[in-house]
């Protein structure tokens, strides 16, 4: 069943058409890799999954329900950390706890849990400008896992990053997905890597030019963690190279 759907939407700025009539799904438990080329509007379509932004037409449903603004079910990392440089990493993480309802103390108390939980104990007192890009990236990911959402939904999460610690991210959320080790059980990826989505996804969907349409959906059947060098995840590229 659709945890995620997206429904004859119609998306325009200005008269850059970018929708035109897309319809498709995300479903409980899939980790889908949205590829295509540069402005096509793969991030148009995550900000609209996320509520902060509203299609001209069509609907966009969660669980059967309208998406209209952002939802606590669903948290949103950008390609940059866009953190608060004059609040703490554990104010940052703990600020949107706070902002729905929580006490100071009860919202750093999780902030100090989620942290730990992605390897920066010992830096809750940090300032972003005192982190490495890295670390500050850690940071954004704490504060979107604290909320305790269902669904992440990833915006070049790595690009901004240098290779090593992108890939040990990578690692880390393709595990945290996989093995159940938070509350999100579905993740969406905007990325410009085939790479990466072949690496990370257990689905890849390409999308065409302007105004977007979906020219490949393929499901990746590869155990995890992924192999590289193995032949079926060279297949895996050379199929999904074939669309772009
Ligand atoms: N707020 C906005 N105002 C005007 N135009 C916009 C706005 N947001 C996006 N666009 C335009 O809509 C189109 C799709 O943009 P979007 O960022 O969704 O593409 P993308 O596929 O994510 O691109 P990239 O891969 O380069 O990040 C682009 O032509 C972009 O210039």
């Amino acid at each position: 069943m659709a945890l995620i759907e997206i429904i004859k939407v119609r998306k325009s700025y200005g008269n850059v058409v970018v929708f035109n009539d897309l319809t498709m799904s995300i479903a409980k438990g899939e980790f889908a890799a949205l590829l295509g080329p540069s402005g096509c509007g793969k991030s148009t379509l995550l900000r609209m999954i996320a509520g902060l932004e509203k299609p001209d037409a069509g609907i966009i449903k969660f669980r059967d329900e309208l998406i209209r603004g952002p939802r606590r079910e669903i948290a949103l990392m950008f390609q940059s950390p866009t953190l608060l440089p004059w609040k703490t990493a554990l104010d940052n993480v703990a600020l949107p706890l706070v902002a729905r309802g929580m006490s100071w103390n009860e919202a750093r108390e999780i902030a100090m849990r989620y942290l730990s939980f992605v390897g920066l104990s010992g830096f809750e007192e940090a300032y972003p400008r005192q982190l490495s890009g890295g670390m500050q990236q850690r940071v954004a990911l704490a504060r979107a896992l604290a909320v305790e959402p269902e669904v992440l939904l990833l915006d070049e999460p790595f690009s901004a990053l240098d290779p090593l610690t992108a890939e040990s991210l990578r690692a880390e959320i393709v595990k945290l997905w996989h093995d159940n080790l938070t509350t999100i059980h579905t993740v969406v990826m905007v990325t410009h890597s085939v790479d990466e989505a072949v690496y990370m996804a257990n689905r890849v969907v390409v999308f065409s030019p302007r105004p977007a349409k979906v020219v490949a959906d393929i499901k990746i059947d590869l155990p995890y963690p992924r192999n590289r060098r193995s032949p079926e995840f060279q297949k895996y590229l050379d199929q999904i190279y074939a669309y772009i």
